[in-house]
């Protein structure tokens, strides 16, 4: 595209290179006319000729000269006789009202001095602005701006030409601008008169000094520079409303002469040395950039190349007018000066237009792109929430589900279990009292153990599963090991003796089971002490044998008794005292197998003494009976062993004491009244010996060997009811006065009863606090009706149930206290979502100290405070979102749902909260 040139020069429409086209700069040559100066000097000759507008020629008649290239081709070569006005319409023109279209421009005007740079400059700018003017007023479509500012360049300092402040000006680099002058004037030009003023003072400004061939010689390098910014008026309906902005430089160089030409010294060589440093660097920047290589351009080896960089290279459209000085004694510098023009020829430069908002255009346009990038941030940041909360959504419908099914097969097994307990009501209603009857101790104690596992694992299982739905709700649910024991296998560690025994263990039947057995073996220790024992045993064993029929008559028995030694009591008792001393256990299969053995025993002593016989014959079997087994077998004696209160009333009721038989018994058990001491209450210590804060050694022994003498009394219980005749009226009368709870076969104990009843209630209690099975209570209910024997069995049931409830409120607490946790950081994590000022229009709001230090405690606590369903986040969620009167509830509730569940919170939404008054 060229510049579209009316009659009027007036019309620039259409700028050639506006599109970013790489294009030469303009190179023209102008040959000025003779001075008078070199008239008067005779140095008229010229050597140059303009045969064309394009082609300058040398026609030098000297011969050493003509080697030397003849012609020099041009954009433009004007004449001596060519007007300034030619040659800026043809050589400067079109450059130079580009700027009027947002383009760059800049005019050089390059040769040695005297040449007519200055001549040539003053008349181009002229034009130029006139040209600006008008074109100015022919377009009233737009809006202009005209800005004028000018620096010189003297001896490599800048300055400003319109400051009265002569001190040199800084360059600066910008990112964006390139180099730029630091608080350059840039004043704006109202119109042409003003302009022509501005002129007027850079000019008186500017360093003028004489030199040998001109006496007005520019020292110094002038660069005007009028920038123009040109704005379409909404008025004029222009699509383009944007705004232009362009400069043009007029460059006015110093003389490009050597300085050995000028003849100077002092400070003109000094200026001529600066001088063509910065035209030698223009030099080598023109030459490198006409090469067309990527090599490094000097720009900033000097200051005028560095300002004019976008001039040389980059974007503006470039015109350079190499003077010439006609006399034949400047032909070299003129020569040169062509050179450098040739080299120029070859630049290439890349100017397009420099566009500028305008401010309403600029609104919309930042309007349009805000709306996009909201758009775009929306859909980044829909796209991140909707995949995490996809993931979440569909993680937390897993678990929904999960738990569902748990629920349902939990129901399922509690409706199937209350089926079967109804079915064993009305089985047990059928069977009514035969079946209460047929039920044996070992039935009992069978029962016992079984349930006691099946409860203790149902329990168990129960709080594993409660643990594992809170494990998901709560971050830490167990803190310690001993909470996780605690919900794992709710058992305590009763082994006693050693400070591991303070630990609490998986099943204390086993404790009881080895403590047994060792005070089994401990009793077989002191049996084989016992002198008369060990001599008698064997032949008491061989009669004892279940299968085998007694041969020893009562007579044979009482001479054997009378040749054994008599029972050193004393020293039973300190035997007994050291079984005492050592860990005791007892467990049901020891006990079951002391049963055994005592049942066995009593047969072979009932076998000798037939029921048939009357209550006195009975006595005194019984008499001869506790004489030998206290005679014969030590473990027997063991066995037999009176201790709960209701048991002497037991041997004073239930037991014949007519005869003194009884008082043998009782005197027996006085002589061995040392090795199992008084009876400890098992409930009230219950939570001592299940719980971490266990007793001392020997009080954990004491209440282990309580589980000794019941049970014994259980088995003499039993001894006393085998030993009763069939139509012995007595349990009868007893069970009037058992109100009806108790065994008809049971003794009749006035306070066990009462001891039943209360330990009963108790149990109840822990029952509901440990939600027990409905069948395991069904069970107990029908099995345990209040004889004496049910009171080993309400030991371990008050004992067991005391241990859950511990256990199972030990696990509570942990939960509580993580899920507390849990609590406060959600609360942490909402708090740190809203801003300063919403954060204290919180604490106001919910009369949070603001100089608090648990602030998110506090705010914890209120977010939860009515809730009793503090592990459900959804209500949690939802309740958070009522309390803080946040809009948009559905978004707000799965967020803090995936706050409550996702380590990784998803994106701030803050933006999306709005306070409610
Ligand atoms: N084309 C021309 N026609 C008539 N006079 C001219 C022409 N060119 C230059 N002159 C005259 O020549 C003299 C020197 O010109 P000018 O000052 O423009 O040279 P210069 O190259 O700027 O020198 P310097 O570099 O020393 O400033 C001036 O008096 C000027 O009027």
């Amino acid at each position: 595209m060229g510049v579209s040139r009316g009659e009027d020069g007036q019309h620039f429409d259409s700028p050639r290179g506006i599109s970013g086209q790489k294009e030469k700069m303009l190179v023209s040559v102008r040959l000025r006319p003779a001075s008078e100066r070199d008239k008067i000097r005779h140095d008229i000759v010229s050597d140059w000729e303009c045969v064309n507008n394009n082609t300058i020629l040398f026609k030098s008649s000297i011969p050493e000269r003509s080697m030397f290239p003849s012609a020099y081709t041009f954009d433009r070569v004007f004449g001596s006789k060519s007007s300034t006005r030619e040659v800026y319409e043809e050589a400067a023109k079109e450059v130079a009202l580009v700027v009027l279209n947002g383009v760059n421009s800049s005019i050089f005007a390059y040769g040695q001095t005297s040449s007519g740079k200055t001549y040539t400059m003053s008349g181009i700018t002229q034009y130029a602005i006139t040209d600006i003017f008008n074109y100015m007023e022919a377009h009233p479509d737009r809006e202009y701006d005209l800005k004028f500012s000018a620096i010189e360049i003297y001896n490599e300092s800048v300055r400003d030409l319109l400051s009265m402040d002569s001190s040199p000006l800084r360059l600066l680099d910008d990112p964006e601008k390139g180099t730029v002058i630091e608080k350059l004037i840039e004043e704006p030009v109202e119109d042409q008169d003003h302009f022509h003023e501005l002129i007027s003072i850079c000019n008186a400004q500017r360093h003028i000094g004489e030199t040998a061939l001109n006496e007005m010689s520019s020292r110094s390098h002038q660069i005007l520079r009028l920038t123009v910014i040109s704005t379409a008026l909404a008025y004029s309906g222009a699509e383009n409303s944007s705004t232009l902005t362009a400069s043009v430089n007029f460059v006015d160089l110093a003389g490009s002469e050597r300085a050995s030409q000028t003849f100077a010294a002092g400070q003109r060589l000094k200026e001529g040395s600066h001088i063509n440093r910065s035209l030698l660097t223009l030099g080598t920047v023109i030459r490198k950039l006409s090469k067309g290589r990527n090599a490094h351009i000097p720009y900033r080896d000097s200051k005028l190349t560095r300002i004019l960089q976008n001039s040389l290279g980059g974007n503006a459209r470039t015109a350079i007018i190499c003077t010439l000085n006609p006399a034949r004694s400047h032909v070299e510098q003129s020569r040169n000066t062509l050179l450098f023009a040739s080299c120029a020829k070859e630049v290439t430069t890349n100017a397009h237009v420099n566009v500028v908002m305008s401010d309403k255009a600029l609104v919309k346009q930042l309007q349009r792109e805000l709306a996009r990038l909201e758009s775009e941030l929306r859909g980044i940041g829909s796209a991140s929430i909707t995949g995490d909360s996809a993931a979440d959504l569909k993680e937390k419908e897993l678990l929904i589900e999960k738990m569902e099914n748990e629920i349902t097969e939990l129901t399922r097994q509690r409706d199937l279990a209350e089926s079967k307990v109804q079915d064993l009501l009305r089985t047990r209603e059928d069977k009514s009292s035969d079946c209460e009857e047929s039920l044996t101790v070992e039935e009992k104690m069978d029962w016992l153990k079984t349930h006691d596992a099946n409860v203790g694992r149902e329990l168990g299982n129960g709080c594993r599963k409660i643990e594992r739905l809170n494990s998901r709700n709560v971050l830490q649910f167990a803190e310690t090991a001993e909470e996780t024991f605690l919900l794992d296998g709710f058992s305590p560690r009763l082994s006693i003796g050693t400070p591991r025994s303070m630990e609490i263990g998986p099943d204390p039947s086993k404790n009881w089971e080895s403590t047994c057995e060792r005070i089994d073996e401990d009793v077989e220790e002191l049996c084989r002490e016992v002198r008369c024992i060990d001599t008698f045993q064997p032949s008491l064993e061989a009669e004892m044998k279940p299968d085998q029929e007694p041969t020893m008559t009562p007579d044979e028995l009482e001479q054997k008794v009378d040749i054994a030694e008599p029972v050193n009591e004393e020293e039973l008792i300190k035997k007994a005292d050291v079984v005492n001393n050592a860990d005791v256990d007892i467990s049901y299969e020891s006990l079951k197998k002391k049963v055994q053995d005592m049942q066995k025993t009593i047969n072979c002593l009932v076998s000798l003494y037939p029921v048939e016989q009357s209550s006195n014959s009975m006595v005194i079997n019984a008499d001869r009976n506790l004489r030998v087994t206290r005679s014969r077998s030590c473990k027997a004696i063991f066995m037999a062993l009176p201790q709960s209160p209701w048991e002497d009333k037991m041997d004073n009721m239930g037991t014949p004491d007519s005869d003194g038989s009884a008082k043998v018994h009782r005197s027996s058990e006085s002589c061995l009244s040392g090795l199992i001491p008084s009876t400890v209450n098992f409930s009230s210590n219950d939570s001592q010996c299940s719980g971490r804060t266990l007793r001392s050694d020997s009080e954990d022994f004491t209440s282990l060997r309580d589980f000794g003498p019941n049970a014994l009394a259980e088995f003499r219980m039993k001894l006393s009811r085998d030993m009763v005749p069939p139509g012995n009226s007595a349990p009868k009368e007893q069970d009037s006065r058992l109100s009806g709870f108790a065994n008809p076969s049971s003794p009749p104990i006035e306070d066990w009863p009462t001891e039943f009843v209360s330990r009963r209630r108790e149990i109840i209690q822990l029952w509901n606090l440990c939600d027990v099975p409905l069948v395991h209570r069904s069970y107990f209910f029908l099995l345990f009706r209040g004889d004496l024997s049910d009171a080993v069995y309400t030991e371990v049931e008050l004992r067991r149930l005391s241990f859950l409830r511990h256990a199972s409120s030990t696990a509570k607490d942990s939960s509580s206290r993580a899920l507390s946790r849990e609590r406060e950081m959600l609360a942490r994590r909402i708090l740190r979502k809203l801003s300063r000022k919403e954060r204290e229009e919180l604490y106001r709001k919910w009369g949070v100290e603001l100089g608090s230090k648990h602030r998110s405690l506090q705010v914890a606590r209120k977010l939860w405070t009515d809730t009793e369903d503090v592990g459900h986040v959804t209500e949690s969620a939802r309740l958070v979102a009522r309390m803080v009167g946040i809009q948009e509830t559905n978004h707000v509730q799965k967020e803090l749902i995936g706050l409550s569940f996702s380590p990784k919170p998803p994106i701030s939404k803050r933006k999306s909260f709005s306070w409610g008054t």
